[in-house]
């Protein structure tokens, strides 16, 4: 935890983030904290010390005590550098998106960003916009998308993406395919050395009538990579996951590389019941990736 939390700080010097917008609202970061008065003045000075390195550690772990969601917040800062007034912003949902979009809301109300057009791509993120007071559009009045900006589960090398694992992808494809800049933000951990190798599901959506059949299809055309498919439920009563479009969604495990992406999306795509599948090839033109070491910029071009 030491070793994490010293790294966390300099993650946060490289990001610029003060110490007033740490989210626990403590007020250090990288000071040393002061004596406490007359008795400590007193107390031999390797006392002292000891208390002074035990109280900054203290402080440290409680702003890194949610390591990973620092992280996600930092890297979310970064990406609103991007962000410029008057721009139309595909805004995603996920965990690390919805840092992106409280940000965006917070420039808003400062006065530091203006005409924002935010089209979201999940209901979700649609709700916590309209809470934040950005102004909200679609792809009917803006086909063309200056920027999109979200997370996603898996990054290979290429910086070819896999999407969904939180239950939305059809309108994040729609809106990202839409747009002239792509930045995804992720933490080191969804880094993979190629499409499916985390080992966790690559997303399908496929609509609800005969769902067993279009699964059966989808292990079927991926038989030797080891794949497995499974519907995605909710809950003790395992119901079927629903989309916010109303479909199902066949999580795809894979055992080992399925090869040519281009090719597998094209084969998954020609199943009639199947909407869209969770991989976005050749889609980010950027990756802002954060690790304890720092932020890790990724261009693609
Ligand atoms: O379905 C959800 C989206 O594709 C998310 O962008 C993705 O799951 C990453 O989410 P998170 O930032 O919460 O890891």
């Amino acid at each position: 935890m030491t070793a994490a939390v010293i790294r966390g700080v300099k993650i946060f010097q490289e990001v610029g983030i003060s110490a007033g917008t740490a989210p626990s609202g403590a007020s250090m970061v990288g000071n040393f904290p002061p004596g406490d008065g007359d008795e400590e003045q007193n107390s031999p000075a390797p006392f002292r010390v000891i208390v002074g390195i035990a109280v900054y550690y203290l402080f440290s772990l409680l702003l890194f005590i949610e390591d990973e969601d620092h992280l996600k917040k930092i890297a979310a800062y970064k990406v609103v550098e991007y962000v410029e007034s008057g721009m139309v912003l595909g805004l995603g949902p996920g965990s690390t998106a919805k840092h992106v979009v409280d940000r965006i809301g917070e420039l808003l109300r400062q006065g530091k960003l203006k005409d924002i057009d935010g089209i979201p791509t999940s209901k979700k993120t649609h709700e916590q916009a309209l809470s934040l007071g950005i102004p909200l559009s679609d792809l009917n009045s803006h086909p063309v998308v200056d920027l999109a900006i979200d997370g996603a589960d898996e990054v290979d090398p290429y910086l070819n993406l896999v999407k969904g694992r939180g239950g939305s992808l059809l309108r994040e494809k729609m809106v990202e395919g839409a747009c002239k800049k792509f930045v995804v933000i992720v933490d080191e951990s969804k880094l993979v050395n190629y499409t499916g190798g985390s080992g966790l599901a690559m997303p399908v959506k496929v609509i609800q009538f005969c769902w067993k059949f279009t699964a059966s299809r989808l292990q079927n055309l991926f038989q030797e990579s080891g794949c497995v498919a499974k519907l995605r439920t909710l809950g003790e009563k395992a119901e079927p996951y629903v989309t916010d479009n109303g479909n199902y969604i066949i999580d795809l495990y894979f055992k080992q590389s399925i090869g040519d992406l281009k090719a597998a999306s094209d084969s998954i795509l020609q199943i009639a019941g199947v909407v869209e599948h969770g991989m976005f090839i050749d889609m980010a033109t950027t990756v802002i990736v954060a690790g304890e070491l720092g932020l890790n910029v990724k261009n693609k071009y």
